[in-house]
Parts: C-alpha cells; structure tokens; sequence
C-alpha cells in the first residue's frame, strides 16, 4: 500500500452563517494549510498513486483567492471544506484543514 500525503496553502475569504453571535458571521480571511492523504495498492502508468501537483492544482483552481461562500454550496466551516476536499479526489481518504495555528479539523473518509 502507497501514501501519498501533500500539503498546500490556500489564500480565501469567508463568513459563516450561524445561529448565534460569531466574529466569524462577517466576511475576514484566511491562509488555510490544507493536508491532503491519498493512498492506493497500485500505482499508475506513471509510477504514482497521484502526481502531487494534481492534489493541489484541483483545489486551489476551485478555491485559491476566492469567496468561498460564493464558490461552495455550503456553510464554508473547516469542517465542511475538509469533506469537500475529499471528494474532489478519489485516491484520498484523509484531509486535514489547518484554519489556524490553534484550530486544526480532519476529516476521514468512512
Ligand atoms: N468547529 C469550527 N469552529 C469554528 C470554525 C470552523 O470552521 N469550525 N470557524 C470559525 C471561523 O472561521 C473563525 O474565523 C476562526 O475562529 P477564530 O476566531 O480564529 O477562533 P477562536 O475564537 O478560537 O480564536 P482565538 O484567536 O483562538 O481565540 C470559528 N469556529
Ligand atoms: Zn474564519
């Protein structure tokens, strides 16, 4: 079994809709540090499990200074842009969102 784990940073805006006073409901940045764990048995025609480049290039390309609450159809939480994340890859299993030195969410696949 392969892993291949690669880590990017993306530069964006959000707010979040909650139902109680937050700082967060109005619209502030962040440089989120997105991790990203992929793993296969096999290994592709090119010898990888998925080029590093392409783990990041397709979520910055959806993401990367943008609003996210105008890019996601969802509350642009940690935690949902982590699954989100998931998703868009299928080798991928594990996703770690890194909001802030202090505020850290992961989120595996089932
Ligand atoms: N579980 C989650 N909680 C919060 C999220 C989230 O995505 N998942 N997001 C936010 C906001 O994005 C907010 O911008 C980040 O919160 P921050 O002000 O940094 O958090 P703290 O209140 O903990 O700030 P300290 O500086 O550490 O006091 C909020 N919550
Ligand atoms: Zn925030």
């Amino acid at each position: 079994m392969f892993t291949v784990v690669k880590r990017f940073t993306i530069s964006a805006a959000h707010k979040l809709v909650l139902p109680y006073r937050s700082n967060c409901a109005s619209l502030h940045g962040h440089n989120w540090t997105i991790t990203v764990y992929c793993r296969s048995e096999r290994l592709n025609a090119d010898g990888m499990v998925i080029d590093f480049a392409r783990i990041k290039d397709v979520i910055k390309e959806k993401l990367d200074h943008q609003n996210l609450n105008e890019v996601l159809p969802f509350n642009p939480t940690a935690e949902n842009i982590a699954r989100w994340v998931q998703k868009q890859i299928p080798q991928c299993f594990k996703v770690e969102v890194r909001e802030t030195d202090d505020n850290l969410v992961i989120y595996e696949k089932e």
